[in-house]
């Protein structure tokens, strides 16, 4: 029989994780050891835990899995509070494993180190923050415990928690069994998709929106297809920047309301019947949408229920309501595409010349880079950056577009290095670096070479879009590129165009190190959309 860490760490590889990230102490040391020994998953450690939580979060989204994050009891589980946080927010699998004290410990009338408020704290700080939980305290219950929160981590596409305490690693326990997901009924299932087509077959513009369930659940071919057989556009929400990159025929844009390309505004708030597929409806998806929706002929597919009109169909997967439709509409003639508006076109062509640099600057030069060489996946801090790459062509993208965390830009970056083997763009500004930057040092021992472009302003300069008069926005400049060396990355500072272009071909060529790129841009210059985005909330507030 396996033991309880051997039975965990199968059972996380046989529900889809390839590997986790984490941070030992000694209330995992135990779990570690058999981690390290055993290798049934690779393990990357981090420098802190926010960045454990960010990398796991980032590896479950460009997996459309589970991501994996393990730390100590008390101390290391606290600090991945609010990663663990954002990833429920976006709807991010991340399973974390925190250790705990064991059974004697617990009955031992002292107050443990690392213990907060009672031993139970952190259980009950989890329990807030995740959608299923379970304390793996028993042998006995043990594996049915972890295939259920392993079940309904993949089921709800949310983040779980398993405590681990730290003297049941070894004790032997039955295999850790995977449950069949829980299916949809077949009559209810029937009546939505039947419903949602005759409602399409009223529509005269129809429009779908895709969102994070899109990724999820896999099954952004399935929108397309459906999209493309029946000739509906699809444009992304804000957060759901980045789906869909292989399905350019069908995609129009990401809706952002007023701050958005009017054209992809008007296509959406014009529609007649509004799919709204994995949709997080949170304000920054929809504060600046200038007509509220029309739920007589809007859809609403997400976390396992369908709303039609004004009715909800529960526990109803999004996978197989898209199958459903698509069942559906099998041999269906595409009606004639409608003439659709002309879709703003990405700003490319930088002209390489030694004017300093604005933030569309960069995503300008990015548009070109990818056209020379391919697209590049790409994580996002939040901040002007994130902006920014609504500017850039649609590559795909793992941002906090609705948590809005500072800090996941870079660990995201070596979280889909790790998970995927590909070499991701980060795009960060200085004041996000500051916070988790410094874990590129742990890319040199992965062999992992991002390239990062670090958005330098000096500034809080989203704060100060909304506070131009504090003075606290004003950042001193920390010279990240002259600290990459020490790092183990090649750093390389640029203030002109022709300087940006250069240096990305170099980062592009050089490989093996990561590639820090310090983009100096004046304070108060940002990017297109973000002065969009800014305008549109001040003229939503004037509105209210
Ligand atoms: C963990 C956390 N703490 C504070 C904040 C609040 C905030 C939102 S945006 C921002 C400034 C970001 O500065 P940066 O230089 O990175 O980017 P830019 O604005 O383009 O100059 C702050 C402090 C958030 N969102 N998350
Ligand atoms: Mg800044």
């Amino acid at each position: 029989m396996p033991t309880l860490a051997t039975a965990l760490l199968q059972g996380l590889k046989d529900h889809g994780a390839r590997e986790l990230f984490g941070i030992p102490g000694d209330f995992v040391l135990p779990f570690f050891k058999i981690v390290e020994e055993t290798a049934i998953l690779p393990a990357f450690t981090l420098s802190h835990e926010p960045a454990v939580g960010f990398a796991a979060d980032a590896a479950a989204r460009y997996r459309s899995g589970i991501g994996v994050a393990v730390v100590t009891y008390g101390a290391g589980a606290f600090n991945v509070v609010n990663a663990v946080a954002g990833a429920y927010a976006e709807r991010s699998p991340v399973v974390v494993v925190a250790g705990a004290p064991g059974a004697r410990e617990r009955a031992s009338g002292l107050l443990l180190h690392h213990q907060a408020r009672s031993v139970d704290t952190q259980f009950a700080v989890f329990r807030e923050i995740t959608c299923d939980q379970a304390v793996l305290d028993d042998p006995a219950t043990a594996p049915g415990e972890i295939a259920r929160v392993l079940r309904s981590a993949r089921e709800r596409s949310l983040p779980v928690y398993v405590e681990l305490p730290r003297d049941m690693v070894d004790v032997e326990v039955a295999p850790v069994p995977v449950l069949p997901p829980r299916a949809a009924e077949p009559d209810a299932l029937a009546e939505c998709a039947a419903e949602i087509v005759a409602l399409l077959g009223r529509a005269a513009s129809p429009v779908i929106v895709v969102d994070v369930e899109v990724r999820r659940y896999g099954i952004e071919a399935a929108v397309a297809t459906l999209a493309r057989r029946l000739g509906i556009p699809v444009v992304t929400t804000f957060m759901g920047r980045g789906l869909l990159q292989q399905a350019p025929d069908v995609l129009r844009g990401t809706y952002l309301g007023s701050a958005g390309d009017p054209a992809v505004t008007r296509l959406v708030e014009d529609a007649d019947a509004l799919l709204l597929f994995g949709v997080i409806l949170c304000d920054t998806n929809f504060a600046l949408s200038e007509k509220r929706f029309d739920w007589r002929h809007t859809v609403l597919a997400i976390d396992r229920s369908v709303r039609v009109g004004h009715h909800v169909y529960p526990e109803l997967p999004i996978e197989e309501l898209v199958g459903a439709l698509l069942a559906r509409t099998e041999g269906d003639a595409a009606p004639k595409p409608r003439s659709l508006p002309p879709f703003e076109a990405y700003p490319r062509g930088l002209v390489a010349d030694d004017r300093p640099l604005a933030p569309t600057d960069i995503a300008t030069a990015l548009n070109d880079l990818f056209d020379r060489h391919g697209p590049m996946p790409m994580t996002s801090d939040i901040g002007d950056c994130l902006f920014t790459a609504m500017e850039i062509d649609n590559t795909a993208l793992a941002a906090p577009g609705y948590y809005a965390g500072m800090g996941f830009g870079v660990p995201a970056g070596i979280g889909v290095a790790a998970a995927t083997g590909t070499r991701p763009l980060i795009l960060v500004g200085d004041g996000a670096f500051q916070m988790t930057g410094w874990e590129l040092g742990n890319c040199r021992r992965y062999g992992l070479d991002p390239i990062v472009i670090v958005f330098n302003n000096a500034s809080w300069e989203m704060l100060r879009v909304f506070q131009p008069e504090s003075k606290f926005n004003d950042l001193s400049d920390w010279n990240f590129a002259a600290a990459a060396p020490a790092l183990g990355g090649h750093g390389e500072r640029v203030s002109t165009r022709n300087e940006l272009a250069a240096a990305l071909e170099r980062a592009v060529a050089r490989r093996g190190v990561f590639s820090l790129i310090e983009a100096m841009i004046p304070r108060g210059v940002t990017s297109r959309t973000l002065a969009r985005f800014v305008s549109g909330l001040k003229s939503a507030r004037d509105r209210q």
